[in-house]
């Protein structure tokens, strides 16, 4: 009888034991001297938002800051301007307002007092609200909730490289360099555990008879994942890629080469060349390779592109070789069925994974993919 997949999981002690921590809740985390933790969004919510937290406290003992608003006071608060941060650096913060003023922000000490060492309090894409201090410096005193958050693991811990991240766009090429689906899989697999929606995107599509394709475009469509073939080059597609990043904050990733500033360029001229020149500063500095930068897209209101080498790259943070399967939406309904609870669906009998790769109800080359990642990188560093 198949053993139900939640003994697999760890419990919630073993899982703070494990992440010594750092708990991911898809967000950054505080450590309390009690050694509790709490992260950034809940902080943020109890502390500055609620203002039941350090703000209240600080009012009722001191009986200073008083006229302290609230989050309702914040959001009613005429003198304070709603933007979203372009490019966060600590002291000083490049950040769009609604109106398409920009502003250099400082940030309120409580927020700073909430990050991990005065780190990522706010980053590329955060929503903030913020008090202008001069024609075009300011203070930001509100950091919305994130979705869509991009991380990548720096000496142990999660560090925020975007946050508000609605699509991914995992760039891809027909030839030249040649079509990687395992690389494809491993991006995928980085976006189902950061939230982010994956678009796969196939350039170069001129380059090649299409048709071959089909049966790797079907796999992913089949699995619920967008598919677009786009030639930068011929100009197929861009205009449903227009559609795509209209109103909407997206990342890119994707081996050099594949054409990503090509399709950017083809999307609006000279987006391409904004990224490049973005992305060569990054690569100058060696603590700068995180900072990533928010690309507003023309006539577009709401639309922007991130694109920095952090997340051209970005690799799977922190996960374990037993997650694998679970972040795969075509393992994942088959790993409860296997006669081990800990069965890594490699070389152990009665696995129900195996079994159905064998029967045709899961893509050998996914499973392919998945075996490769355990082995080469996961288990290897074990
Ligand atoms: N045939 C063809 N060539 C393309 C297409 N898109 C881009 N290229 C070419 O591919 C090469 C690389 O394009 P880039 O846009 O620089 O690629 P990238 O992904 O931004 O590369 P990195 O900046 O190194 O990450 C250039 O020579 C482009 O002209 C396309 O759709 N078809
Ligand atoms: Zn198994």
């Amino acid at each position: 009888m198949a053993k139900k997949r939640s003994k697999n999981k760890p419990s919630r002690v073993q899982f703070r034991k494990r992440y010594q921590g750092r708990v991911r809740d898809g967000d950054l985390t505080r450590q309390f001297n009690s050694g509790e933790t709490e992260s950034l969004a809940d902080a943020v919510k109890n502390e500055r938002v609620s203002g039941k937290g350090e703000l209240t406290r600080k009012r009722t003992v001191a009986g200073a800051n008083a006229d302290r608003p609230t989050e309702a006071d914040d959001k009613e608060d005429p003198t304070l301007i709603s933007g979203r941060v372009i490019c966060a650096h600590g002291l000083s913060n490049s950040v769009l307002a609604d109106d398409g003023r920009r502003f250099d922000c400082a940030i309120r000490q409580v927020l700073k007092s909430i990050s991990i060492e005065g780190r990522g309090t706010v980053v590329a894409g955060d929503r903030v609200r913020f008090r202008a201090e001069s024609e075009n410096t300011g203070m930001i005193e509100f950091v919305a909730p994130r979705h869509g958050v991009i991380s990548r693991q720096s000496r142990g811990q999660q560090h925020i490289i975007a946050a508000n991240v609605d699509h991914l766009l995992i760039v891809t090429s027909a030839a030249e360099p040649s079509l990687k689906p395992a690389l494809v899989d491993r991006f995928l697999l980085t976006a189902q555990q950061c939230g982010v929606n994956p678009v796969i995107v196939i350039n170069k599509c001129d380059l090649i008879d299409c048709r071959k394709l089909q049966p790797l475009i079907g796999v992913y469509a089949s699995l619920g994942y967008r598919v677009l073939l786009t030639s930068a080059e011929r100009g197929i597609n861009i205009e449903y890629l227009r559609e795509l990043l209209r109103g909407k904050q997206t990342a890119l990733s994707g081996q050099s080469g594949v054409g990503k500033s090509s399709l950017l360029n083809a999307v609006q001229p000279g987006l391409g060349l904004a990224v490049a020149s973005v992305s060569q500063d990054n690569q100058k500095g060696r603590h700068t390779t995180t900072t990533s930068t928010l690309i507003p897209l023309q006539g577009d209101a709401t639309g922007a592109v991130f694109d920095t080498p952090g997340i051209r790259q970005f690799q799977l943070w922190d996960i374990t070789a037993e997650e694998v399967a679970g972040l795969m939406p075509d393992l994942r309904p088959h790993v409860g069925h296997c006669r081990y609870s800990n069965c890594l669906h490699l070389t152990e009998d009665d696995c129900a994974v195996k079994d159905a790769v064998a029967d045709g109800k899961i893509d050998p080359r996914r499973y392919d993919s998945y075996c490769h990642l355990l082995e080469d990188d996961l288990l290897l560093s074990r």
